[in-house]
């Protein structure tokens, strides 16, 4: 057996011998953990060895023995789909049977099989690559995971905003959205004007990063894969529902929900004033930031805010009881056997569009009405911004890590208030923003927020909420603890904070 194993942790080996008479025999492996390819006679894959996580399929039939994974080339790079299927010689067949079985089982450990997926191909997002991307690897991986699925191409503005208020409920496992966040903000958005809307967030949603930011993708599967479309599939394949947190956003009469973000000022600017750079990816934001270093504009104020907690320290420390929670939930997650709550084998699958209660249909009340803001909890900050950020997900973009506190579902909205700062700091301040060093900056003031309240004194700026576009004028923000779901391979946020204090 390779060096690659530790024998102890061996569950189950196959050996078959090579078709041709002359080539050397496949050996496959199963641990507890992983899976080993040996096959010395293919020259792309020779030695393989993924966690079981990567597996996607594996199957006797017709007298062959066949397994799918995803692995890489080099230790650094994106996911490939794999295909290996040899013939196992009749005497073999039981043996071939059982190992198939006992792969596929522990690759699918608490998750259910054959999923059934809605895909929206957003075929303007970012770069424009959605479709390609749907051809060449998405399809290829659902086929191999033996998921069926549904492509619609997103038509106009707002069609998936449509497409989920009128979701059949019974229907799929899960949505997958080709695109940035963009398309996830409309399907929040259309799930609040459900009939049953309360149900419908519970359908959960899955990025598939083919926009510019492509921010839910990276906190959901960290940098490393954030931007890895194959990565991002198996989530669709294999993620587990998560629980998080949705804010209402509210603006005189009109309540809408933010999944992400909220920004005025700088970070507004750079985001909404860079539109039209879209082919550039994510440079579009380092460009956005740079102009605005050079504008060096202040946002004028007046922000009111439910404060749950302010300490910097005491935030760090609730952050780490919060992922070591996450992570025993999780043991247990994958312990248990994949039983929907319906009871029929499926993990996702909401209860269709039976007969609606009162609490299905009504969308969580608003503790705060919109209007002026004061008394117990409440504070005021009054002071020119440089900008103003909310938001759930601890990345805002892949050199952004803006609110590093943040938890899918501990209720609060994470607000960061950045006073304004010469340019010199602005520059440096770029200086390790992906790991979220400006968290310590003593201009940077972090709250977590059950709600928060912003008057522009000032018509000069513009409103960000996910992304898009908002008219810059008063607006509320409230967090709904838990209302909406999605996929996630780890149970909580796939990025680490680990920048020290400095003092
Ligand atoms: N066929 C279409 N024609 C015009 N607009 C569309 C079409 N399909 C979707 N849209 C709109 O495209 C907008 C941008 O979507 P999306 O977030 O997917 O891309 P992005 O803005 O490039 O990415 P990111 O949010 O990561 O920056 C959404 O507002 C959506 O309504």
């Amino acid at each position: 057996m390779s060096t690659m194993i530790d024998p102890a942790t061996k569950i189950k080996e196959l050996t078959v011998p090579c078709q041709n008479d002359t080539g050397k025999p496949s050996t496959f492996v199963l641990t507890d953990t992983s899976l080993y390819v040996n096959r010395p006679d293919d020259t792309t894959w020779p030695e393989i060895l993924v966690s079981l996580r990567y597996v996607l399929w594996a199957e006797t039939k017709d007298g062959s023995l066949e397994v799918c994974l995803l692995t890489q080339k080099k230790p650094v790079g994106c996911l490939r789909l794999v295909h290996i299927s040899g013939r196992v010689p009749p005497a073999q067949q039981q043996d071939a049977d059982a190992f198939a079985q006992a792969v596929l089982e522990a690759a699918y450990q608490g998750v259910k099989k054959h999923r059934h997926v809605l895909i929206l191909v957003n075929p303007i997002a970012g770069p424009g690559k959605s479709r390609t991307h749907l051809n060449k690897k998405i399809l290829p991986i659902l086929t191999a995971a033996r998921c069926t699925s549904d492509v619609t191409v997103t038509a106009y503005y707002k069609h998936a905003w449509e497409i989920a208020r009128d979701l059949p409920l019974s229907r799929y496992d899960a949505i997958a959205a080709v695109s940035g966040d963009g398309i996830i903000h409309e399907l929040m958005n259309g799930f609040a004007e459900h009939k049953n809307p309360t149900k419908a967030f519970q359908t959960p949603l899955v990025p598939i990063p083919a926009g510019s930011a492509n921010a839910l993708s990276l906190n959901l599967l960290g940098l490393e894969e954030g931007f890895d479309i194959s990565a991002a599939t198996l989530n669709v394949v294999k993620g587990r529902p998560m629980n998080v947190d949705i804010c209402s956003v509210t603006q005189k009469d009109r309540r809408a929900f933010s999944f992400m973000s909220q920004a005025i000022g700088l970070m507004a600017e750079l985001d909404l004033g860079t539109e039209y750079l879209r082919f550039m990816g994510d440079s579009r934001f380092i460009y956005g930031y740079l102009r605005g270093l050079v504008l060096h504009r202040a946002c004028p104020v007046k922000v009111s805010i439910k404060v749950a907690q302010s300490d910097k320290d005491q935030m760090v420390e609730d952050l780490r009881a919060g992922e070591a929670a996450a992570a025993r939930h999780l043991q247990s997650a994958s312990d248990a056997p994949a039983v929907g709550i319906n009871g029929n084998g499926g993990d996702a699958v909401v209860n269709g569009d039976s007969p609606t209660t009162q609490a299905d249909t009504d969308l969580p009340p608003l503790k705060y009405s919109f209007g002026e803001q004061s008394g117990d909890g409440w504070i005021v900050f009054e002071k020119p911004v440089l900008y103003l950020f909310g938001g759930k997900g601890p990345l805002v973009a892949r050199d952004l890590m803006q609110f590093p506190m943040s938890l899918p579902d501990d209720g609060y909205v994470d607000l960061v208030i950045q006073e304004k700062l010469s340019r010199k700091v602005m520059l440096q301040a770029m200086d390790g923003a992906e790991r979220g060093k400006t968290y310590w900056m003593d201009t940077q003031h972090y709250f977590k927020a059950e709600a928060y309240r912003v008057e522009p004194l000032q018509n000069t700026s513009c409103l960000s909420v996910d992304g898009e576009e908002y008219p810059f004028e008063p607006f509320q923000v409230e967090c709904h603890k838990g209302l909406a779901t999605l996929l996630s391979p780890y149970g909580v946020y796939n990025v680490k904070f680990d920048v020290p204090k400095t003092t």
